[in-house]
């Protein structure tokens, strides 16, 4: 079984009188940012001159300078911009700074597992990876709870760098709901395979498929929607505060059978799918197609993104959205 750390097993001591730099200020940077700093630690953004964060961090408080000033400000530098920027920021505004007094930090392993960022072999180099977006992580902290992470040290140059990384963790509120000792490759291998096929491409995939389904066939669009887009909230958060077997209580026999006899032929369809997915994952081929993407301008990304934003359920989604204004009662800024 994992070790999980709680709020108790945690001190914030290796952050007192530390200054963090956080480097980019979107999801997850305006949370660990406006969480660090309510945890009383010193905190300051870096941002690229021209961001168009800036002036969102500036009207949060924050001191914003560019990222190398902010690197020479800080003993911890977190790595909160896109994946795909994290190298080139590393090489031009970080490692010219960098010394053995600093620690790198990141939320997500991929530049490091796949080795788009080598640090030098002085510096400490841990991750604190939330295991839920940027925006809950802050919500959450508010409401005096949080979002669960993992803890990974991929260099231990001063000895203490695990409690620098749980320190962070309970600084953002992490530890009030679990933090994992993991390692980069774990997390990073997991978390990607995660949002590929269950999180995000795969739950899209059902929900895409399902509207479809029933629309080609005749039924109304709204209908659809809810059945295969809204109601799926309602049925996860059964599941995600009481497990499956929570949820199968709530719903009624006829779903429970449909659910196993049916959803066994789902399920028969779509595993050997995912583990192709992780072997992608796994041999650094998916990590080397979404560089190479990135160096070509993101012509894939894009059109594919395109085509979604243009799908019928997001037509019908507005709509129905706008008649219950609760569910998007808070802004994604
Ligand atoms: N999204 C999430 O919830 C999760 C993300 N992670 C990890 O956290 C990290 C951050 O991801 P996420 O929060 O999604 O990132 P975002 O896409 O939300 O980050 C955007 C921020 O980075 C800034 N930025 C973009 N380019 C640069 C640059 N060249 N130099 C400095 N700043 C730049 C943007 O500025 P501007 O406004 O000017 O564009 C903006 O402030 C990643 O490693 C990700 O894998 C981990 C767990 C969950
Ligand atoms: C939100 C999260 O954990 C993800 C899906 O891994 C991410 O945004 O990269
Ligand atoms: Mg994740
Ligand atoms: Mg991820």
């Amino acid at each position: 079984m994992a070790k999980v750390y709680y709020d108790q097993d945690a001190t914030l001591e290796p952050l007192i009188g530390k200054t963090v730099a956080v480097l980019g200020y979107g999801s997850q940077g305006h949370a660990h940012a406006l969480n660090l700093r309510d945890s009383g630690i010193r905190v300051i953004v870096g941002l690229p001159e021209g961001s168009k964060s800036k002036r969102k961090a500036i009207e949060d408080g924050f001191a914003v300078f560019q990222p190398a000033r902010a690197v020479q400000e800080a003993d911890i530098i977190m790595f909160l911009t896109p994946d795909t920027v994290q190298p080139q920021i590393y090489k031009e505004s970080v490692e010219p700074y960098l010394d053995s007094s600093k620690s790198l930090a990141f939320a997500h392993g991929f530049n490091i597992h796949f080795r788009q960022i080598v640090p030098p072999k002085d510096v400490d180099v841990f991750m604190v990876a939330p295991k839920g977006p940027g925006h809950l992580v802050r919500w959450m902290y508010e409401e005096g709870k949080g979002v669960p992470a993992l803890v990974a040290v991929h260099q231990d140059a001063s000895g203490f760098c695990k409690d620098k990384a749980l320190a962070y963790a309970k600084a953002i509120g992490a530890t009030r709901a679990g933090v994992i000792e993991t390692t980069f490759k774990e997390e990073t291998e997991t978390d990607l395979f995660g949002e590929q096929t269950v999180l995000c491409g795969g739950v899209t995939a059902l929900i895409k498929a399902g509207f479809e389904t029933l629309i080609e066939a005749g039924y109304q669009p709204e209908v659809a929607y809810f059945e295969c887009l809204h109601e799926l909230k309602l049925i996860v958060d059964l599941i995600y505060q009481y497990g499956i077997a929570g949820m199968r209580y709530s719903i009624s026999d006829t779903a429970k059978y449909g659910d196993v006899t049916r959803g066994e032929r789902i399920y028969q369809l779509v595993k050997p799918l995912m583990k192709e997915v992780l072997e992608e994952i796994q041999k650094g081929e998916f990590a080397k197609e979404w560089i190479l993407e990135n160096q070509a301008g993101r012509p894939v990304f894009n059109a594919l993104l395109e085509k979604d934003r243009k799908h019928a359920i997001e037509e019908v989604g507005e709509k129905l959205r706008e008649m219950m204004p609760w569910i998007t009662s808070k802004e994604l800024k």
